[in-house]
């Protein structure tokens, strides 16, 4: 049942289908599109249970919230691939994407396609993800060319935060809004099915999102993208770490996992777990039968 299917299926929307229909004038009234994060199997088989889940996204934020990194750009090709694989081994029906990793589509053109071959090949993800402007458009164009369909990603690039000098918000100058503009058409011109606009005021963002024929998925920038994308453990509250400001908490599982992991630990030490029903009895003949020979070899 849960076997990943490519393209086909009654429940199915295809990529194809969901983003080219983007394209038509009323798009305006389109429902958005539903993207968030996952990094292992249970999350896949979550968010392919809830049809309103449109994209899963194994976000390069796998790095922080799951394998404890400082940051993105420490995650490798391999560490992606291995969640992606266990990400696709739960979904059906949404459009899986990778990100590509810090490092993985910057030494050519040629290296980037193997490395996005390798993620829809071993990672069995149906397209890939990759953060930069107008000097990414090569490589966006090679693998839409090869039929590999890339989602951009522009405004705050978290792979980028040295130089960015943090997490910042981007755009909010003439000059950056300008800049942004540009990057967007010129990704978009390349081939880019769809397109993450992260931390960006939210006027830009719409307006952006006007501009452009393809849809975009934001993140903190506002509510007039095409979609909206949050990272998994941020909506579920289960992130220690910062909370920026575009996070909301739609759930609490950081409490309910602290509570649920009190209540085991104290019934241990307690003496109460396990009880009766929770462990195993053996034939009482056999028991005795088991002593009385115990009892002979003593
Ligand atoms: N848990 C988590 N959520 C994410 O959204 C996320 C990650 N991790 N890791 C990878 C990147 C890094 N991201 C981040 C990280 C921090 C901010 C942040 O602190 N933003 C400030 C804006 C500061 C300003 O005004 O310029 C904020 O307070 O919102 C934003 C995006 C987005 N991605
Ligand atoms: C937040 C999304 C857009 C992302 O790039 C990630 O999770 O890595
Ligand atoms: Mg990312």
């Amino acid at each position: 049942m849960h076997e990943r299917t490519t393209n086909q299926g009654p429940e199915y929307i295809g990529w194809w289908v969901l983003f080219q229909s983007w394209s038509c004038a009323e798009r305006a009234k389109k429902i958005p599109i539903t993207v968030v994060t996952a990094y292992d199997y249970p999350t896949g088989l979550a968010c392919s249970m809830n049809p309103q889940v449109d994209v899963v996204l194994v976000g390069d934020s796998l790095a922080q919230v799951c394998l404890g990194y400082p940051s993105t750009t420490e995650l490798t090709l391999q560490e992606m691939i291995h969640h992606s694989r266990a990400v696709a081994r739960g979904t059906s029906h949404p459009l899986l994407v990778a990100d590509m990793p810090f490092g993985s589509y910057h030494i050519s053109t040629s290296d980037a396609v193997s490395n996005a071959i390798k993620l829809v090949q071993d990672g069995r993800v149906e397209a890939v993800k990759m953060e930069g402007g107008a000097e990414i458009v090569d490589i966006v164009r090679k693998l839409t060319s090869v039929g590999i369909p890339v989602m951009a990603h522009v405004g705050l690039l978290p792979q980028r935060y040295i130089a960015l000098s943090g997490y910042r918000v981007q755009g909010r100058t003439v000059e950056g809004a300008q800049k942004l503009l540009r990057d967007a058409l010129a990704l978009q011109e390349a081939g880019a099915f769809s397109m993450v606009v992260e931390a960006v005021p939210q006027e830009l963002a719409k307006y952006i999102t006007e501009k452009l024929s393809i849809p975009t998925i934001g993140i903190g920038a506002g509510p007039s993208t095409s979609g909206q994308v949050l990272v998994w453990d941020d909506l579920m509250g289960t992130w220690p770490g910062h909370k920026a400001k575009f996070v909301r908490r739609f759930a609490d599982l950081k409490g309910a996992r602290d509570i649920g992991l009190q209540n085991y630990t104290s019934a241990v030490k307690n003496g109460s777990f396990p009880n009766d029903s929770e462990s195993y009895s053996m034939d009482e003949a056999e028991w005795n039968k088991f002593l009385e020979l115990e009892n002979q070899n003593a």
